[in-house]
C-alpha cells in the first residue's frame, strides 16, 4: 500500500540529523538536495543520515523537472553512484538516465511534466524500460484529462507512484487509494504545488488502514 514521503528541502547539512529526527513519524523522508547550491561530500552526508538510511530517499531534482538549483550532472552522477553503494534509495529522472549511466535497480525512476499533459503512450514509452526493476513515478500538472492518465499509469505499472501537481491536495489521497505506492507531502514548506502536510496525510490514510510496505522487498542481487 502507500508510503507517506515527507519531502524535506535541504539547504545545508549542518542540522540535517536534527531535522530528520523531527520527522521520525513519516514513513519515508525525501531529502531534496537540489535546494543546496552544491552537493556535500558523500562521507559527510552519510554520517548525517547514517541512523535513518532505511527511510531516506535522496533526490537531486533536475532544474527542468522542478529542481531549485542547477547541480552539475557529473557531480550528481558521482553522488548517486556513491550513495548506491551505501544502500540508500534515490530518485533519478528518466531523462537523466538517458544521459548518464547510474544504477536504477531498486530505485525510484521518475518523470515530471510541468508544461503539458503527455499522452499515455509517451509516459509508457518513457517508463517501460525501468518498470520491472524500479519503482516508476509520474508527476503531472493538473490539466486536461490528468486523472484518467494517472489512473491508467497505475493500471499499467503495478509498482508505481503518481501525483497531480497544482490541484486540490486531497486528490493525492485518492490516488493512494487507487494504488499509488508513494504520496509526497510537505513538512512545512511545499516542494511542489498540491502537497498536504505529511502528518495530515498519515492521519487520513490511517482511517483507511493504509500501511506503508517495504519499497523493495527483494534485496539487490
Ligand atoms: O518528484 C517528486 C514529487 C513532487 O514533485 C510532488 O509533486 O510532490 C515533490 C518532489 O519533491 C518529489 O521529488
Amino acid at each position: 500500500m502507500t508510503c507517506v514521503v515527507a519531502s524535506l528541502p535541504v539547504r545545508s547539512i549542518a542540522e540535517l540529523n536534527e531535522r530528520i529526527k523531527r520527522l521520525r513519524d513519516a514513513d519515508l523522508i525525501e531529502l531534496r538536495l537540489d535546494y543546496m547550491h552544491e552537493l556535500p561530500p558523500v562521507d559527510e552526508f552519510i554520517k548525517k543520515v547514517e541512523d535513518f538510511k532505511d527511510k531516506t530517499i535522496v533526490t537531486v531534482r533536475d532544474v527542468n523537472e522542478g529542481g531549485v538549483n542547477k547541480i552539475s550532472e557529473s557531480s550528481k552522477a558521482d553522488f548517486l553512484k556513491a550513495i548506491y553503494k551505501e544502500g540508500i534509495i534515490y530518485d533519478v529522472e528518466v531523462r537523466f538516465l538517458k544521459r548518464n549511466i547510474v544504477p536504477y535497480e531498486n530505485m525510484i525512476v521518475s518523470i515530471h511534466y510541468f508544461d503539458y499533459l503527455p499522452t499515455f503512450e509517451e509516459v509508457r514509452n518513457n517508463l517501460s524500460s525501468y518498470a520491472n526493476r524500479a519503482l516508476v513515478k509520474v508527476a503531472v500538472i493538473g490539466t486536461g484529462k490528468y486523472k484518467q492518465l494517472l489512473a491508467r499509469v497505475l493500471e499499467e505499472f503495478p509498482n508505481s507512484a503518481v501525483m497531480p501537481m497544482g490541484v486540490n491536495p486531497l486528490e493525492r489521497i485518492a490516488f493512494s487509494l487507487l494504488g499509488s505506492k508513494l504520496i509526497y507531502a510537505h513538512t512545512g514548506e511545499e516542494t511542489a504545488k498540491g502537497q498536504m502536510y505529511y502528518k495530515d496525510v498519515k492521519n487520513i490514510l490511517s482511517y483507511f488502514n493504509v500501511e506503508c510496505e517495504k519499497l523493495f522487498p527483494n534485496p539487490r542481487l
